[in-house]
């Protein structure tokens, strides 16, 4: 216990002789309650669970977001494989719906665009061997951009976010910085065979212009989507916000099927 100099001037001589001090006892519980809330709150803020609607303490200290909104951002993850039609189909729906479209490799493309991104060199040598750009840097493009597109003249608050979460750090590192001020109320999975992504991103490779759409790391971006993208996709499965859309169909097909979804 630690060593309480109040003690020896006014406590009670007869109480410190003992060994006892009430003052350090106080001091004690308090530091023991102080160390219990802040392990609790590291559990938390480590979880993977998304929109913990139970959450009880941690929304006044938050400044990650803006106080003055209402409501939680409305949000849909678009996942799937690559060339599976995200982009596509987000497109459409933005023009259409008024949902707001964020591409997580789209943001990521941009960052590394900038002549004076320090995170240029991380992004690209990920990008261009087909693996997962660390988390921390697109979950912060992707709060930035929502924030960004909630201040301007339309107050946007429906986001469809294509290719995200795409891993477990993903998903932890949203946790971590949105959380609680988004509600990820379904996720799209655009489901499609590899033989028909592989032609589709080859046929894009023509003018994309993307070093990523090369045959060896197409190849790269299928093993990262099965290792580590799919276990996500089947952990929202299990808790019942996957809408499974089959992307082997006109974009026609694929987007009135999502328009409804959207719509219900
Ligand atoms: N339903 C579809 N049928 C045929 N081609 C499609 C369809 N949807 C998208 N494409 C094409 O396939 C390529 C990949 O689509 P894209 O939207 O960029 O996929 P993702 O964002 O999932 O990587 C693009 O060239 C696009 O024009
Ligand atoms: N959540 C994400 C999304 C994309 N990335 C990186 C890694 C991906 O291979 C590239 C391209 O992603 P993008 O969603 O634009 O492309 P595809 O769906 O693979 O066609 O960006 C990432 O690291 N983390």
């Amino acid at each position: 216990m630690a060593h309480c100099s109040s003690c020896s001037s006014s406590s009670s001589s007869s109480s410190q002789s003992r060994g006892f001090c009430p003052f350090s006892l106080f001091l004690f519980i308090g530091s023991a309650i102080a160390s219990v809330r802040y392990l609790k709150r590291r559990e938390q803020s480590s979880s993977r669970k998304l929109d913990d609607d139970d959450d009880d303490d941690d929304d006044d200290d938050d400044d990650d977001v803006e106080e003055d909104r209402p409501s939680p951002f409305r949000v849909v993850f678009v996942l799937g494989g690559p060339g599976a039609g995200k982009g596509t189909q987000c497109q459409l729906l933005s023009e259409n719906l008024g949902w707001a479209h964020l591409s997580a490799g789209d943001l990521l493309r941009a960052e590394r665009a900038k002549a004076d991104s320090k995170l240029a060199d991380v992004i690209n040598s990920n990008i261009s061997a087909g693996r997962i750009v660390p988390s921390e840097i697109t979950v912060e493009l992707l709060r930035n951009a929502m924030e960004e597109m909630y201040s301007g003249e339309n107050r946007q608050t429906k986001f469809l976010i294509d290719g995200f979460p795409r891993s477990e750090g993903n998903v932890i590192a949203w946790n971590e910085v949105v959380g609680n001020r988004a509600n990820v109320e379904t996720v799209l999975f655009f489901e499609c065979p590899e033989d028909v992504l592989t032609s589709r991103l080859l046929e894009r490779s023509k003018t994309s212009g993307r070093v990523d759409d090369t045959i060896d790391v197409i190849r790269k971006r299928f093993d990262t989507y099965k290792e580590e993208s799919m276990p996500i996709i089947e952990m929202y499965e299990k808790d019942g916000r996957v809408k499974k859309i089959i992307a082997d169909r006109s974009m026609e097909e694929v987007y009135k099927e999502i328009e409804a979804i959207l719509g219900e």
